[in-house]
């Protein structure tokens, strides 16, 4: 074998005993330091993929308003996903931070209104906000993960956001958390640490799949 390949693993640097906010944190770092080895090249035909996947989720291909994401670089990207909702009549929101990171969601209207209000935030759209509340408005809730398990845990960015953003969706809304295949886990020999505040996700899509949870 030659050349720069670096061979894709599932890093799993939690240790008996730990505390689950430490065990979070390893499990963040070694999987960040993983996905920034992908180059721009695979990101983006990664983007296609995940749009391919999400897009044939029953829940997705029918809801009339969905709320996800716009991707950071080394996140799974969502541009093909949100341009193909958009073309389809879907209304489509996005989240805006607010001051101390507050909870808000505006609307998505073309990739030339997206974006980086400051280095390292996730690109936003420039339209009215529609406050926290608007969440209520999705029928289907697309989100950013570094991970799942098997019995839906989502292991987040670390801010809290979506774990309090979830708590005030309509009932019966489902969430779909979002990664590359390599970051499910099987809670059966690998269960992701949780916490009492964390909430469980729906479902999971990859590139290559999508999944029911648990
Ligand atoms: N694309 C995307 N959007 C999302 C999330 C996410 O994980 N991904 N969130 C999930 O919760 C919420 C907010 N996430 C945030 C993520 C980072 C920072 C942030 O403070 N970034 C640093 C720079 C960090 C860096 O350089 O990597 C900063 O602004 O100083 C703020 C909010 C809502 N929107
Ligand atoms: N519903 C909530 N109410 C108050 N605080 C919360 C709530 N959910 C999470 N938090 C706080 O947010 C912090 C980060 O939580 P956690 O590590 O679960 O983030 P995450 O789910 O990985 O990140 P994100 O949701 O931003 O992607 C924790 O300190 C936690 O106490």
């Amino acid at each position: 074998m030659s050349g720069a390949w670096t061979p894709i693993t599932q890093p799993y640097p939690v240790k008996a005993g730990m505390e689950a906010a430490d065990a979070k944190d390893a499990l963040r770092r070694a999987i960040r330091a993983q996905r920034s080895n992908r180059s721009a090249r695979l990101r983006a035909h990664a983007a296609e993929a995940f749009a391919d996947v999400i897009a044939s989720i029953p829940e997705v291909r029918d809801a009339s308003c969905v709320a996800t994401y716009a991707a950071r670089s080394f996140e799974p990207g969502t541009g093909p996903l949100l341009e193909r909702l958009a073309s389809r009549g879907a209304r489509v929101l996005l989240p805006v931070l607010g001051s101390g990171l507050a909870r808000d969601w505006a609307e998505y209207t073309g990739p030339e209104d997206l974006r980086e209000r400051a280095p390292g935030r996730p690109p936003e759209p420039g339209g009215p906000t529609l406050g926290t509340d608007a969440i209520k408005l999705a029928d289907v809730v697309v989100v950013p993960a570094l991970a799942v398990d098997s019995r839906g845990v989502r292991l987040g960015q670390g801010g809290g956001w979506y774990d309090r953003v979830l708590t005030g969706l309509r009932p019966g809304s489902r969430v779909i958390a979002v990664v590359f295949p390599e970051e499910v886990y099987d809670a059966a020999t690998r269960p992701l640490p949780v916490q009492t505040h964390d909430i469980l996700v729906d479902a999971v899509a990859t590139t290559v799949d999508w999944r029911q949870l648990p």
